[in-house]
C-alpha cells in the first residue's frame, strides 16, 4: 500500500471501515442482488498498480413528505443522536462522511432536503447529479407511502442512473401487524421503482448503519466500476455525477471536498 493510502486510510474513523459486503434489508426487495465486491473492483482496489482508483466522493440526496424522518436517519447515522422535537429542515442540510473500503477512502455526502412545499424549489436544486437517490417515508403514516413514487422520480429523474433506496422510518411506532402490511405494500413499490427497501428506526438506531454502510458499498462499487471502464490512466479526484466545485460553495476544500453545515437558510 503507498503511503499516501496508508495516510488516509488512518483518517477514517474506525467505525467507518468496511471490509465485508453489507447485505439487503430483505432478498425479495432489492434490484441489487450482487453478495460481494465484483472481482474486479476487488483486483483494482488490493493493486492499485494502474493508478484508475482515485480519491472518490460521491453524493446521496434524502428526499421525502415533511417530518418523515429524513433529518432524524441523517443524524443518526452521522452523530449517534435523535431529537424528540420537530425542526423543520429550511432548504436543504448536509454532511460529509468519510469510509474506507477495500483500504481505499471514500467520501459521501448526504444531502438532507425539505420535505415542506414551499422549500421544493430550493431543494429540488440539489438533485441533479446524485449518485445515490433516498425516498424516505413514515412506516407510521401509510400517506407518505403514496408519494414515493413521486418523490422517485423528482429526485433520480435528475440523476444519471442512481442507487436507489426506498426507506421506511419510525420502525419503532409500529406493531408488528401493522409493519407486516406496510412492509408488503413498502416492498412492491420500492421493486416497481427499481428501488432496494429498507425498515429503520433512528429513535431506537435500528438498521440505520446497516442501511448506510449498504448504500455506501453500492455506490463505491458502482462508482469503480465506472472509472475502471471509462478511465485508462491516471488517478481521479472524484467520480460523483454532477459534484459541487470550489467556487460553488464556501466549504469547499481543493479536492472537492465540503465540510458539514447547512447549505441554504432563510427565513
Ligand atoms: N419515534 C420515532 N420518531 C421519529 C423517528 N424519526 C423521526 N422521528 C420524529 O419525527 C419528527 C420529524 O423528524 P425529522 O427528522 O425532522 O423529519 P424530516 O423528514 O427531516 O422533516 P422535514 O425537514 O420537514 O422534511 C421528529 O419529531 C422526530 O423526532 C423514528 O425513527 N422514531
Amino acid at each position: 500500500m503507498s503511503a499516501t493510502r496508508t495516510m488516509m486510510s488512518q483518517n477514517v474513523a474506525k467505525d467507518r471501515i468496511i471490509t465485508k459486503f453489507p447485505q439487503a434489508f430483505h432478498p425479495d426487495a432489492t434490484p441489487y442482488q450482487k453478495m460481494n465486491f465484483h472481482p474486479k473492483v476487488k483486483a483494482a482496489c488490493t493493486d492499485n498498480k494502474t493508478g484508475r482508483v482515485g480519491l472518490k466522493i460521491c453524493k446521496a440526496v434524502l428526499v421525502g413528505d415533511v417530518s418523515v424522518g429524513k433529518t432524524s436517519l441523517v443524524n443518526r447515522f452521522c452523530h449517534d443522536v435523535f431529537d424528540r422535537d420537530y425542526k423543520a429542515t429550511i432548504g436543504v442540510d448536509f454532511e460529509v462522511e468519510k469510509f474506507s473500503l477495500l483500504n481505499v477512502p471514500f467520501t459521501l455526502q448526504i444531502w438532507d432536503t425539505a420535505g415542506q412545499e414551499r422549500f421544493k424549489c430550493i431543494a429540488a436544486s440539489y438533485y441533479r447529479g446524485a449518485n445515490v437517490t433516498i425516498v424516505v417515508f413514515d412506516l407510521s403514516d401509510e400517506s407518505s407511502l403514496s408519494n414515493v413514487a413521486r418523490w422517485m422520480d423528482d429526485a433520480a429523474g435528475n440523476s444519471s442512473d442512481p442507487i436507489k433506496f426506498v426507506v421506511g422510518t419510525k420502525k419503532d411506532l409500529v406493531s408488528p401487524a401493522a409493519f407486516e402490511s406496510i412492509e408488503q405494500n413498502a416492498v412492491e413499490i420500492a421493486n416497481s421503482l427499481g428501488a432496494e427497501f429498507w425498515a429503520v428506526s433512528s429513535k431506537t438506531g435500528e438498521n440505520v448503519k446497516e442501511f448506510f454502510f449498504r448504500a455506501v458499498a453500492l455506490t463505491f462499487e458502482a462508482a469503480i466500476l465506472r472509472e475502471i471502464d471509462t478511465s485508462g490512466a491516471g488517478p481521479t479526484k472524484q467520480i460523483g455525477n454532477d459534484l459541487i466545485t470550489k467556487g460553488d460553495h464556501p466549504n469547499i476544500d481543493s479536492i472537492g471536498r465540503v465540510e458539514s453545515g447547512q447549505d441554504y437558510m432563510t427565513s
